[in-house]
């Protein structure tokens, strides 16, 4: 167990590649990493209905529970462990599973509204926002959602226009503000090096690590075999 001594937050719109990009970015100091998916702080909302819950906003920030992320973060960096629930998008439903979480060097929050909350903000030394269009990000969804979510298309089309896209242009976007690093296109192999490497030095000043590196290649940006 470490004290973390480096904590990043990756925000950005859904399919915009936050995700690809924290793993991409930890994936040779693994050890050391903590990554905390927001998607895990999602309100539990077991109480409702599949049904009921299928209709809920899930891009508002009132959507999350950002008191419990925030005791969770500071108990992180104060040395501790969490029990850090999970979250299943196919029942859109927190699981009954806790997963303890000890503490590392480096801890990676990612999620749509990680730069939101000033009060999470505030625990964040790193802010990064990733950039990717509209079209890119919604294709990326509808693949996503139909293939791992339990999606059918008519329904990621109706999410996205009744809540997704009008949240992302009112708190997500917005967020971009605070961001200290933007990064444009996903996972943008320069920017992807960039970060890994700042992570590797901020492990490195810590005393511990693994310092192997690998180039980044990136796919067809939609994902697939990026073959037309
Ligand atoms: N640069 C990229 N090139 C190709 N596919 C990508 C890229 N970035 C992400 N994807 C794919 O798009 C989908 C959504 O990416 P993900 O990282 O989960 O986005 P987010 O976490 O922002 O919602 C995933 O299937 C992922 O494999
Ligand atoms: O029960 C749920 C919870 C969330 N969503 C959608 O997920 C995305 C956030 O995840 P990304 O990996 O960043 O795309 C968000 O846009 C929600 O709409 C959901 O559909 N159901």
């Amino acid at each position: 167990m470490s004290t973390p001594s480096f904590v990043i937050g990756i925000a950005g719109g859904t399919g915009a590649g936050k995700t690809t990009i924290s793993r991409l970015v930890t994936r040779n100091v693994e050890d050391a990493v903590t990554r905390i998916p927001l998607d895990n702080y999602y309100v539990d909302r077991s109480d409702l209905t599949f049904e009921r819950r299928r209709e809920l906003n899930y891009d508002h920030p009132d959507a999350f529970e950002w008191d419990l992320l925030h005791t969770h973060l500071e108990t992180l960096v104060s040395g501790q462990p969490i029990e850090m629930p999970q979250y299943d998008f196919e029942t859109h439903d927190r699981t009954s599973e806790r997963v303890r979480v000890e503490p590392t060097e480096v801890i990676v929050l990612e999620g749509i509204l990680a730069l939101y909350d000033a009060d999470i903000r505030g625990l964040l030394d790193l802010k990064v926002y990733v950039e990717t269009d509209a079209d890119v990000r919604i294709l990326r969804r509808i693949r996503r959602d139909v293939g791992d979510r339990g999606r059918d298309l008519d329904g990621v089309i109706d999410q996205y226009l009744s809540t997704v896209k009008p949240m992302h242009e009112r708190f997500i976007e917005p967020s971009k503000r605070h961001a200290d690093l933007i990064i444009p296109e996903g996972a943008n192999s320069v920017a992807v090096d960039l970060l890994a490497g700042k992570l590797r030095m901020e492990i490195e000043d810590s005393g511990d690590g693994d310092r192997d590196t690998e180039a980044t290649s990136i796919e067809s940006p939609i994902g697939g075999d990026g073959s037309s």
